[in-house]
């Protein structure tokens, strides 16, 4: 069993590439950093470190990698033999996936078995998003042929990877905790043999759960403890105040989640307080500027705040907990950030309605319209 895992990054190493491995894969990594590649090329192993309660190191060995920017060809010869296509880059880098599926599916043989897509990114339905960039570069007489000759499948994927130390090389620090969920239905009833990945009927509630409380949560730690004066996340948790708005705004998300899915109160208090252990771990270097990158695809309409802020708002809820988050990240202000640049570079071009409108997608006359206008005039305003 072969499976190509595109993003040799964090998650990638440490996490979607491990389980593959653990499962028996043959591993491909295909990434557009051509000294990551040339390192894992040079290399016949890495160490995944755990830190925390249970801690054990695991070592990836069999892998290959290709540089998919410099080598499409090797690429596209691993892909035809591939049963598993994976992908860690983040959900705005998908597109530039999708040539390369594109042609490994017009070359698959029709009679091969599918080839099982699955993105592994923090996104609802990223995979979803990866189908329909690959769709965009056929024709609607094209498609289904193509569409035939693999699986789509979407994924939650949850563990915490934060950056490496400089002279970590391969090597990937990691936390214990990890959660690999994998919507069932796409596979009929021949889904892969993923050990360490979980199947389940309908993906919705599981992603829902984890991107508006992990990663909610985790951002506003982020976001708060930057404005606080924090660098590390496990001390911008230890600082009251933060840990306070962190549980104000993650209160709102976890309202929405128990409303809309088949968690009781109970156990959505008990993923949190999970949540927010594992944010506290001390011995996961991880940094407020790592957890807050890329602050407008976080501000996003769909995304951990203003996802589930709109939809509070449209029940009649009020959420000041999350536009406070909202605020917090308007604050965030990382010169190697090209996004947080951007970012505050619009805030001080436009106007707030405007700025609502463009940044989170928000319409004039939505319920959640003059919260985040108000939120966004104090930000303008320095206040
Ligand atoms: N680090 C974490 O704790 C978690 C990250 N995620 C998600 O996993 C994804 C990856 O995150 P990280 O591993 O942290 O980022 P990362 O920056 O460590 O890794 C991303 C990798 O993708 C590569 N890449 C960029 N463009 C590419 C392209 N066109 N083709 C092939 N490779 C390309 C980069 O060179 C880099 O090696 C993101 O969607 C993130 O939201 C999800 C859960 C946890
Ligand atoms: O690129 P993003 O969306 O910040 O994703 C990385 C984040 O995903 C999460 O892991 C958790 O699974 C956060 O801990 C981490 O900061």
């Amino acid at each position: 069993m072969k499976a190509v895992h595109f993003g040799a990054g964090n998650i990638g190493r440490g996490f979607v590439g491990l389980l593959l491995h653990e499962a028996g894969y043959e591993v491909v990594f295909a990434d557009v950093n051509a000294e990551l590649i040339d390192a894992l090329a040079a290399s016949d192993h890495y160490t995944v470190h755990e830190v925390g309660v249970g801690a054990r190191d695991q070592v990836v060995t069999g892998y290959r990698a290709i540089n998919s920017q410099a080598d499409a060809a090797a690429l596209l010869d691993e892909l035809s033999s591939a049963d598993v296509a994976t992908t860690a880059v983040g959900p705005t880098i998908l597109r530039f996936i999708a040539p390369h599926l594109v042609i490994a599916l017009r070359e698959r043989p029709a009679d091969a078995p599918p080839l099982v897509i699955m993105a592994c990114e923090n996104a609802i339905n990223a995979t979803n998003l990866l189908r329909d960039e690959i769709a965009a570069l056929s024709s609607p007489e094209e498609w289904p042929e193509l569409e035939a000759r693999a699986v789509f499948a979407n994924t939650a994927v949850d563990r915490i990877v934060p950056g490496q130390a400089a002279d970590a090389g391969l090597d990937v620090t990691v936390e214990t905790f990890f959660e690999w969920a994998i919507e069932r239905p796409p596979f009929g009833n021949a889904a892969p043999d993923i050990p360490g990945a979980h199947f389940v009927d309908d993906l919705a509630p599981y992603i829902e759960r984890k991107l508006f409380t992990v990663n909610t949560g985790h951002a506003a730690t982020a976001y708060f403890g930057a404005t606080a004066g924090h660098s590390r996340i496990s001390d911008a948790l230890g600082d009251p105040a933060v840990a306070e708005a962190v549980e104000r705004a993650l209160e709102e998300t976890s309202a929405l989640i128990v409303a809309k899915h088949d968690f009781t109160a109970e156990e959505q208090d008990a993923y949190r307080a999970t949540i927010l252990e594992r944010f506290r771990n001390p011995e996961l270097p991880d940094t407020v500027e790592r957890v807050g990158r890329q602050p407008l695809r976080k501000l996003s309409r769909h995304e951990r705040f203003i996802g589930p802020a709109a939809e509070l708002a449209e029940l009649g809820r009020p959420v000041p907990g999350l536009l406070a988050a909202v605020g917090a990240a308007l604050r965030f202000d990382v010169a190697a950030d090209p996004e947080s640049v951007e970012l505050q570079a619009l805030l001080s071009s436009r106007e707030p309605e405007v700025f609502v409108h463009d940044v989170t997608g928000i319409e004039p006359g939505h319920p959640l319209e003059p919260g985040l206008v108000s939120v966004v005039a104090a930000a303008k305003g320095g206040a």
